[in-house]
């Protein structure tokens, strides 16, 4: 890693060509990773956030402590802005702010999706090269399944075919709690109704299974720690700067964007860099159309608004915004979970030091969310009538995660005493579209962010289907002598009325390019990240975007050679 002011005194600007320059987030430090095993090419990485290795990492590392860089240093720290859809609020929108980017913050659920996912992107983008069958080498050389630090062996929870040999580790629990023993108590006792689908890795993505998480075998693996890291310590055509933002895009010819600008404030001085052959933008769903838009390229009115003259009109940058947000119902149970030992200060610090000392314990695999149903409206719904917005018949339309917590809503503060179970609820295929915009012409000033939540009948109607089949499927007898009682504020979620209320009240946040992902028209420019997925993901998306970020690489290198 090198500081701004030694890349631009010597070696970046004196010495060196540089190929491509491109950001460090999820898909971007893959990449870059790919790209600088051929050593002719001298990629140079840009990254607004700060080190993952630095002050307070280990709230990135250490397994048990997933989802507590959400409001720190770690984050952007984005909001909403009102959302009408949830009765005026404004949410959190998290997003990394670190090397890696959101895949050191993510809450580490590796899940890719079925086949349908990826075939739909085939179709929308016209190239079979991104359907589920060609893109399985790509599946396979990004991540590796690893044995939880206890060893437990896993065995009948996963499928062992359809993981890889990639530098991402993914793994199981090694801590199993009854709540993920009642799941699959259910699945046994009522398979046609709730099948157990052995691995959501897998083309199937229906059904109710075990869960990857990004956990190595005592670690939390990132883009970072698992292709960057390992490429900069051992290659000498790869840098990287940190605390550097592109504050914009530098037209080095007509229609060709090869330059950034960077700075390290609103206020410090402007520097430039430029590649020989492109500018990856892998700035995330809400960096790359800030960027874009700062550079004078998108949708010319909404330019026009913040004083930003528009050089090339695209009026589809920063336009169907998506995020698939999270609803939580919670239960008290008759047994401990998770919840009892975080309640337990002593234990925690206990088993935080047996972390420090020799890296096992319950810190150092995943214990929160480790199983996971993939549901579909049933054919006849009439929720269906009008079109079906999943990515085809196997494509789930909810999804159900079991957090052995108490995962709070927005609004609801989390009990101190009892053991507490809770169940996520999250819309695979919302039809609902927002967007991005600039707020000012300055690259430091956050931009809007509408991702328009509930603002379809689809969405809401959806969302009370999914909470009625959770009710139905919590009262079969696998369930028995375990729930004790709803969390009080779903202990009335009776009618469609009271049902909607509760979703709009709690809810959380959680075609520009072609199909090489360059940007249409332009030349020098391309994409990769998840702001060019043209429709929400059912499973997860880093998966996702792990992958395509692979083929990116080699369809990028191979245009290199
Ligand atoms: C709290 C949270 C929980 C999540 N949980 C899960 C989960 O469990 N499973 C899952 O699959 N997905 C999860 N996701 C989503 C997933 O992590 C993201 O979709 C994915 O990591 C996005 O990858 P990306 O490469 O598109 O962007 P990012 O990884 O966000 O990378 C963008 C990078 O660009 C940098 N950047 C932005 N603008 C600039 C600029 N102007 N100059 C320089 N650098 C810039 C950012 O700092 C960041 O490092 C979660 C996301 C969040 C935020």
């Amino acid at each position: 890693m090198i500081s701004l002011s030694s890349a631009v005194s010597t070696k970046l600007l004196a010495y060196y060509t540089l190929t491509s320059i491109t950001i460090a987030g999820t898909a971007g430090s893959v990449v870059a990773a790919r790209l600088s095993e051929e050593p002719s090419v001298h990629v140079l990485v840009i990254e607004a956030g700060v080190s993952d290795n630095g002050t307070d990492s280990d709230i990135i590392y250490v397994p048990l402590l997933a989802g507590t860089g959400v409001g720190t240093i770690f984050d952007w720290n984005y909001t909403t802005v009102a959302q009408s859809g949830l009765d005026g609020r404004t949410i959190d929108f998290p997003r990394g702010f670190v090397l890696g980017g959101s895949s050191c913050i993510n809450g580490m659920i590796y899940s890719r999706g079925g086949s349908d996912e990826y075939d739909r992107l085939a179709t929308i983008s016209g190239d079979s090269g991104w359907s589920w069958k060609e893109l399985q080498q790509y599946i396979l050389m990004n991540e590796h399944h690893t044995p939880p630090w206890n060893d437990k062996r896993n065995v009948g929870e996963y499928n062992p075919l359809v993981h890889g040999f990639g530098p991402l580790g993914t793994g199981l629990t090694p801590t199993v709690f009854e709540t993920e023993q009642r799941v699959f108590q259910m699945t046994d006792d009522q398979p046609e109704l709730y099948p157990f689908n052995l691995d959501p890795n897998s083309a199937n993505g229906l059904g109710f299974s075990w869960l990857h998480t990004t956990v190595g075998t005592n670690a939390r693996s990132t883009s970072a720690s698992a292709y960057l890291h390992p490429a900069l310590n051992s290659r000498s055509n790869l840098d990287v700067l940190i605390h550097t933002q592109v504050t914009k895009l530098i037209e080095t010819e007509t229609n060709m964007y090869t330059g950034v600008q960077v700075a390290q404030s609103a206020t410090a001085k402007r520097f430039s860099f430029t590649a020989s052959k492109e500018v990856i933008l892998s700035a995330g769903t809400i960096g790359t159309p800030q960027l874009l838009m700062l550079s004078g390229i998108g949708p010319a009115a909404e330019l026009s608004k913040v004083g930003v003259s528009c050089v090339h009109d695209v009026p589809d940058i920063g336009r169907n915004l998506q995020d698939q947000n999270i609803l939580a119902i919670q239960w008290e149970v008759s047994s401990p979970t998770l919840s009892t030992f975080l309640s337990n200060e002593t234990a925690l610090r206990a088993a935080l030091a047996q972390y420090a000392e020799n890296k096992t314990g319950i810190a150092a695999g995943n214990t929160l969310v480790n199983s996971i149903g993939f549901v579909r409206l049933p054919s006849d719904s009439p929720l269906l009538k009008a079109g079906d917005p999943a990515a085809g018949p196997n494509a789930p339309h909810f999804q159900f995660a079991w957090l052995n917590t108490f995962y709070p809503n927005d609004g609801q503060t989390t009990p101190t005493t009892g053991n507490w179970m809770s169940v996520s609820i999250v819309l695979q295929s919302p039809t609902s579209r927002g967007s991005v915009n600039l707020t000012s012409s300055n690259a430091f000033d956050h931009p809007a962010i509408d991702p328009a939540y509930l603002q379809t009948s689809f969405d809401i109607n959806t969302y009370v289907a999914a909470i009625k089949t959770l009710q139905t499927l919590m009262s079969t007898p696998a369930w028995d002598g375990f729930l004790l009682a709803p969390f009080a504020d779903a202990a009335n979620l009776t009618t469609d009325a009271q049902i909607e209320g509760y979703v709009r009240n709690r809810l959380i946040g959680g075609g520009v390019v072609g199909p090489d992902l360059l940007v249409k028209g332009l030349k020098g420019l391309r994409i990769v990240d998840a702001s060019i997925l043209p429709s929400a993901v059912a499973g997860f998306p880093q998966a996702e975007i792990y992958i395509l970020a692979e083929r990116a690489a080699a369809l990028i290198k191979s245009s290199y050679l």
